[in-house]
Order: C-alpha cells, then sequence, then structure tokens
C-alpha cells in the first residue's frame, strides 16, 4: 500500500449543517485527504448541488451515505437518481434484505450505463457500529454474537452481489474469512489516540492503525476532524497515523 492510495481510502464525513462549513472543511483538508462522505444532514437539506460545489472547492471523491433501506422499488429508483449526481459509493442497509440489494444494484447499474458514467460501489450497513453486543441481542432481538450477524449480513450482501459492506474494525478479518480480500470493507467508528472520546455514541471503535492491520479497505472518520481546532492538521495526524499501520 502506498501513502497515495491511503490518502484516498480515508473518508472524511461532511456532518455539518451549513454549505459554508462544509466547503471551509473540503478547502482546508483536501490537500491531505482526498476522499468526503457526506450524509443526511448534509444532503437531505442542500441535495445534489452540494455534491457539485464539495467537488469543486477539492473533494475528488464522494461517499453518499444515506443508508437507504425500504421495499425493493423504492430504494431501487431512490438509488437510480442519486446515482446520476455521480457519486463514487453509496449505502443500503443490509437488513433490507437480498432482494432489495439485488433491485438497487441493477438500477445502479442501469442508470450509470444510461449516464454513461461509472457505476457507483454500492455497500451494505451490516450492523451500525453505534450498536453493541446487548443492544443487537436485547433491543434489536437478534440472537447471536455481534460477528456472527454482521459475517451473515456480509455473506447475504455479497450474494447479492453487491461491492462491499459497512462494519466495525473488529468485523473485518472475519467478513475477509467468509467473503474474500475483494469485497470492500468500509469502517468508521475510527477513533485516533488523539481524541478524546467520551461521551461519543460510537460503541465499536479502533484506531486508524487498527482498523488497517485488520485490513479495512477503507476508513471513515468525522468528528476527530471536525472538532479539531485545526482541521488540517488533525487529517494530517490521522494519516502519520495509518501510515504507521500500513506495512509501508
Ligand atoms: O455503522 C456506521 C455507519 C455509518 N457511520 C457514519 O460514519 C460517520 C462516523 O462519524 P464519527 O464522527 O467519526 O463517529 C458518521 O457520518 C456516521 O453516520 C457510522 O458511524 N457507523
Amino acid at each position: 500500500m502506498n501513502p497515495a492510495s491511503l490518502k484516498e481510502r480515508i473518508y472524511v464525513a461532511l456532518d455539518v449543517n451549513t454549505r459554508e462549513r462544509a466547503l471551509e472543511v473540503v478547502r482546508a483538508v483536501s490537500p491531505v485527504l482526498s476522499s468526503f462522505k457526506v450524509g443526511m444532514e448534509l444532503f437531505y437539506f442542500f441535495g445534489p448541488d452540494i455534491l457539485r460545489e464539495l467537488r469543486a472547492a477539492g473533494a475528488q471523491r464522494i461517499f453518499l451515505d444515506l443508508k437507504l433501506h425500504d421495499i425493493p422499488n423504492t430504494v431501487a429508483r431512490a438509488a437510480a437518481v442519486l446515482t446520476r449526481s455521480g457519486v463514487d459509493m453509496m449505502t443500503v442497509h443490509a437488513s433490507g434484505g437480498s432482494r432489495m440489494m439485488e433491485t438497487v444494484l441493477r438500477a445502479v447499474a442501469d442508470q450509470a450505463a444510461a449516464e454513461g458514467i461509472p457505476r457507483p460501489r454500492v455497500v451494505a450497513v451490516t450492523q451500525l457500529t453505534s450498536t453493541d453486543q446487548k443492544m443487537l441481542n436485547e433491543e434489536l432481538g437478534i440472537p447471536g454474537s455481534m460477528t456472527e450477524v454482521v459475517q451473515q449480513y456480509a455473506r447475504l450482501a455479497q450474494q447479492s452481489g453487491l461491492d462491499g459492506v459497512v462494519a466495525s474494525a473488529e468485523e473485518v478479518p472475519l467478513i475477509r474469512e467468509v467473503c474474500g480480500p475483494d469485497f470492500l470493507t468500509v469502517v468508521p467508528g475510527i477513533r485516533p489516540a488523539f481524541y478524546q472520546a467520551e461521551g461519543d455514541d460510537q460503541r465499536r471503535v479502533a484506531t486508524p492503525r487498527e482498523a488497517l492491520e485488520r485490513g479495512a479497505g477503507c476508513l471513515v472518520i468525522g468528528r476527530p476532524i471536525l472538532r479539531s481546532p485545526d482541521w488540517r492538521e488533525a487529517a494530517e495526524a490521522v494519516l502519520a497515523e495509518c501510515a504507521e499501520g500500513s506495512r509501508l
């Protein structure tokens, strides 16, 4: 792995509520990390226009993380319109089932072909990184260990033709065991050594170094950068921690 590819594989989550703030973050961080994640907060208010503005500000790859979850027809139609915005990657919930995931993938592929653009990667959320073992079993009523459940959802996503899954760093080796090394793992819940995470909602977390050592394909990191007084410096610190773990 070379440092250039690391720079591309770390997605900075733009969880902010104004377009000015989002653009400022991209301008500050993009010389260091060039991939960004847009979620509900930004997209629900500003729509596809914000994606164009982020690209103009320096975002080279955009991961649109809306975690679609509905009946197959509804999700597929939504995914098709989102494809038109030229994003690099998008998310659905694996709990929508194989029929939903297969229908989405077909819709995205057809739309991308019609637009003459590359097909965005579609990845499925297995279990949110804010969910712990107790919550999985007692609140959600899903039996079994977190790793078994995540493995099962990853297998289902792969059988449905998806490009990868979102999971915590801990589950990455087990996903690779059942799905192989080419199946993409996208890992949020990244907490670098410099970040004080007390009171945070994340439950299944890892440092950038741990995530890479476990074989994570892409990392997603938001608050440790956004809450820093100097976004660029924080991005550099994250990259430095990653480089330590990447066996360069
Ligand atoms: O299981 C998941 C799926 C998505 N996310 C998203 O990643 C970022 C993480 O932000 P932090 O501030 O670094 O916690 C956020 O946008 C989530 O929506 C996730 O955390 N877990």
